[in-house]
C-alpha cells in the first residue's frame, strides 16, 4: 500500500469516527486539536526534518491565517471561504519577508532568528487595535461553503482532517519531486547544492513559505473552530510545542507529523486529567512532568517515534525505473575537440596571510584528461573550488569555453556544464543511490513547486530517473541502485558522486580524488570509464594522489606545491621532472606509484 492510499484510509477512518454511535464529543474536539496541530507540524516536517531549518516561529505564522479570517469576516463581512486565499497569501507573504532575512542566517543564528520574530509577532498581535489587542476578536461566524454550514462539530471535524489529508498528500508529492530533492540537498550544505545548480537560498525560501502556508491554513481553520482568536495560541510556547511534535513524531516523515501531534496533544491532555487526582496544586507540576516525559521520549526514540513504528511495517517497494521514459535533452560541446575549454590564468587565492594558490596558470583542452597533482596542502582542492565558483579568486581569472566564469557564481557555472565530485563525499546517506544520482539532473528538469504539489511532474521525473539509472549502470553500480547511499563503501560512494555529476551531462568534469578507497580492479574499471568519457569528447580535470592511476590515464599533468605551479607536461615528462621529484620525495626518487598503471599507460 502506498503512503498516499494509507493516508487516505487513515483520514477517512478519522473523519467517519464521529458517526460511530456513542463516540464521545470530547474525542472529536481532541482529534480536531490533533489535526490542527498536525497541519503545522507537517510544514515543520519539510522545513526542519527534511530541509534542516529549525523554526520556533511557526505558531506566529499560524496567527496570520487566524487573524486574516477573523478580521475579514467580523470587520469587513467577508464570507468565511473568501478569506482562505487571503489567509494563505498573508502567511506566505509574511514568511517571504521574514525568510529573506532569516534563511541567510546559518547555524544556531537561524533558530534564534525565528525565536526573535516569533516573540515580536506575538506582541504585535497583542498590541494592534485592528486585531482587538490582547482580548482578540470574537464572534467569528461558523465556516460555511455556500449553503453548507460547518457549524456542527462532526462537519468541521471532516474539514480539518480533510485539510490535513490534502496537506499530507501535497507534502508527499513535494518530497518526491525535483524541488523536494533540492530541499533535501540543503542538509549537505550549499556547496553541494550549488554544484548542481540549486540555489540554496531559493530552496530555503520555498520550504519556508510552504511551511508558512500550512501554518496559515491551520490558523485559518482554528479561527472557525474556536469562533474567536486571541494572541496566546500563537505565542512562542506554541511554536516550541509544534517543533516538539515534528521531532517527537519523527522529523522528516509525513506520518511523523501526525504521530507527533497525537502524542504531544494526548500527553498534555492525559497529564491534565490524571495529575489533579494525584496531587494538590497539580497545575504547578504539569509542565515539569510534561517536560520530563518528553525528555524520556526523546531518549527512547532520538529519531522520533514513527521510525520505531516503521520497523513493523512492510519495507516500501523500491522506486521503479521507467523503461520507456523520454530521453532528456543533451548538451552540445561548447568548443571543438582539441580546443581549450578551461583556462586558469594567474589564479590566486589568499586565506588571510596564507597564499593557498599563487598565480597559477594552466588549461584543459576539450576531450583531454588533465591531472592536478601535488603533495598535501598544495592547493589542489582550493583550485577546484576556484574553478567551480565555491571560492572567489583573490586575483586572476578562470575562463570556460572562452567566457570568464570567475565571479559568476556556482550555479551559473554548473549551468554552463561544469560538474564536480568532492574530496569529502557529499551524498545524502539516507536517500537511495538512485535518488542521489537524480539530484545531479536538477538543471535538466524545469518543473517547479506547483507542478510538484499537484504531481504534474511525472513525465519529467520519469525521464530524470531513467537518466540517473543509466548513469548508475554506466559506472557499474546497478546492483546498488536502490540501497541507501550511506550503506555503500566509501570508494563506491565516490563513484556514486561521479554518476551524479554525469547526470548533469557536463562538458567538463572535475573529479576530486576519484580513486581514493577503491580496490585495484575497481580502479581499473574507473580508469576505463574515464577513458570512455574522454573518447566521447568530455574533458576531465582530476585531483588524485594515486600516481599509478594518474600516469596511466592522463594526457597532461599540472603539479602544484605550496600553491605554486612547479611543473606541467605529459606524464612521461612529469615522472622525471626534478622539481616534482624534489616536491614529492626530496629528490630521492620518482613520484611513487600507489597502484600500478591501470589504463595501459606508462608505469610511474
Ligand atoms: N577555507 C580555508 N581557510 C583557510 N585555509 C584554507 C582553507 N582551505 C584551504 N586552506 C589551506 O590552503 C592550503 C591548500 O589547501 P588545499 O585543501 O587546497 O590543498 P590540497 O592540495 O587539496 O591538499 P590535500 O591533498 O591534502 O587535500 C592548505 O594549507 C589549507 O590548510
Amino acid at each position: 500500500m502506498t503512503n498516499r492510499i494509507a493516508l487516505c484510509l487513515f483520514a477517512a477512518i478519522v473523519i467517519l469516527a464521529p458517526f460511530i454511535p456513542g463516540f464521545p464529543p470530547f474525542w472529536i474536539i481532541l482529534l480536531d486539536n490533533i489535526g490542527l496541530a498536525a497541519i503545522v507540524a507537517m510544514g515543520l516536517v519539510v522545513l526542519t526534518g527534511v530541509g534542516g531549518l529549525t523554526s520556533f516561529g511557526q505558531a506566529a505564522l499560524a496567527g496570520f491565517g487566524a487573524y486574516s479570517a477573523a478580521v475579514l469576516t467580523t470587520h469587513y463581512g467577508w464570507t468565511p471561504l473568501a478569506t482562505l486565499p487571503v489567509a494563505l497569501a498573508v502567511s506566505a507573504l509574511a514568511a517571504l519577508l521574514l525568510g529573506f532575512v532569516t534563511v541567510r542566517l546559518a547555524g544556531h543564528y537561524l533558530p534564534l532568528g525565528t525565536i526573535a520574530w516569533g516573540l515580536a509577532l506575538y506582541y504585535l498581535f497583542g498590541q494592534l487595535e485592528l486585531l482587538g489587542r490582547h482580548d482578540g476578536i470574537s464572534s467569528i461566524p461558523p465556516l460555511s461553503i455556500g449553503p453548507i454550514s460547518f457549524h456542527e462539530p462532526a462537519r468541521l471535524h471532516a474539514v480539518i482532517w480533510g485539510a490535513l489529508l490534502l496537506s499530507g498528500i501535497a507534502t508527499l508529492n513535494l518530497l518526491d519531486s525535483r524541488i523536494g530533492r533540492a530541499i533535501r540537498s540543503l542538509r549537505r550544505g550549499s556547496t553541494m547544492a550549488g554544484a548542481f545548480g540549486i540555489s540554496a537560498s531559493q530552496a530555503k525560501l520555498i520550504v519556508f513559505v510552504y511551511a508558512a502556508v500550512l501554518a496559515g491554513l491551520s490558523g485559518w481553520l482554528y479561527a472557525f473552530f474556536q469562533s474567536a482568536v486571541t494572541p496566546s495560541p500563537f505565542n512562542l510556547n506554541a511554536g516550541i510545542s509544534y517543533l516538539f511534535m515534528a521531532v517527537v513524531g519523527g522529523a522528516g516523515q509525513v506520518w511523523g507529523a501526525i504521530a507527533g501531534a497525537f502524542i504531544i496533544t494526548e500527553l498534555r491532555d492525559v497529564i491534565q486529567r490524571v495529575m489533579p487526582a494525584l496531587i494538590a496544586d497539580s497545575a504547578l507540576y504539569e509542565p515539569i512532568v510534561f517536560g520530563v516525559l518528553l525528555i524520556v521520549l526523546l531518549q527512547v526514540a532520538p529519531d522520533g517515534l514513527w521510525p520505531l513504528v516503521q520497523r513493523f511495517l512492510p519495507e516500501p517497494k523500491p522506486r521503479s525505473v521507467p523503461a520507456n521514459a523520454e530521453p532528456l535533452a543533451g548538451r552540445a560541446m561548447p568548443v571543438a575537440r582539441g580546443e581549450q575549454i578551461l583556462k586558469v590564468s594567474e589564479a590566486t587565492k589568499k586565506f588571510g596571510g596564507l597564499t593557498a594558490v599563487n598565480a597559477v596558470n594552466f588549461g584543459v583542452k576539450s576531450g583531454e584528461i588533465v591531472a592536478l597533482i601535488g603533495p598535501n596542502g598544495a592547493g589542489k582542492s582550493t583550485t577546484f573550488n576556484l574553478i567551480t565558483g565555491v571560492l572567489a579568486l583573490s586575483s586572476g581569472t578562470v575562463s570556460f569555453a572562452g567566457q570568464v566564469i570567475s565571479g559568476i557564481g556556482q550555479q551559473r557555472i554548473a549551468e554552463l556544464g561544469v560538474a564536480r565530485t568532492f574530496q569529502h563525499v557529499k551524498l545524502l546517506p539516507d536517500m537511495s543511490v538512485l535518488e542521489n544520482v537524480a539530484l545531479g539532473g536538477h538543471l535538466r528538469g524545469r518543473k517547479g513547486l506547483l507542478s510538484a504539489l499537484l504531481r504534474l511532474d511525472r513525465r519529467e521525473e520519469a525521464a530524470l530517473f531513467a537518466e540517473a539509472a543509466r548513469q548508475i549502470e554506466r559506472v557499474g553500480l546497478a546492483e546498488h541502485m536502490h540501497k541507501p547511499a550511506g550503506s555503500l563503501a566509501l570508494g563506491q560512494q565516490r563513484i556514486v558522486e561521479i554518476a551524479r555529476a554525469l547526470t548533469m551531462n557536463p562538458s567538463l568534469l572535475l573529479l576530486d580524488e576519484p580513486a581514493a578507497g577503491l580496490r585495484h580492479f575497481e580502479k581499473g574499471q574507473l580508469s576505463q570509464l574515464l577513458s570512455q568519457l574522454r573518447s566521447e569528447g568530455m574533458s576531465l580535470l582530476l585531483v588524485e594522489h594515486d600516481m599509478g592511476f594518474v600516469m596511466g590515464l592522463t594526457d597532461h599533468i599540472v603539479v602544484l606545491d605550496f600553491g605554486t605551479k612547479i611543473a606541467e607536461g605529459p606524464p612521461d615528462v612529469i615522472r622525471k621532472h626534478p622539481a616534482v621529484l624534489e616536491a614529492y620525495l626530496g629528490g630521492a626518487a620518482e613520484p611513487k606509484p600507489t597502484s600500478p598503471a591501470v589504463s595501459g599507460g606508462a608505469e610511474a
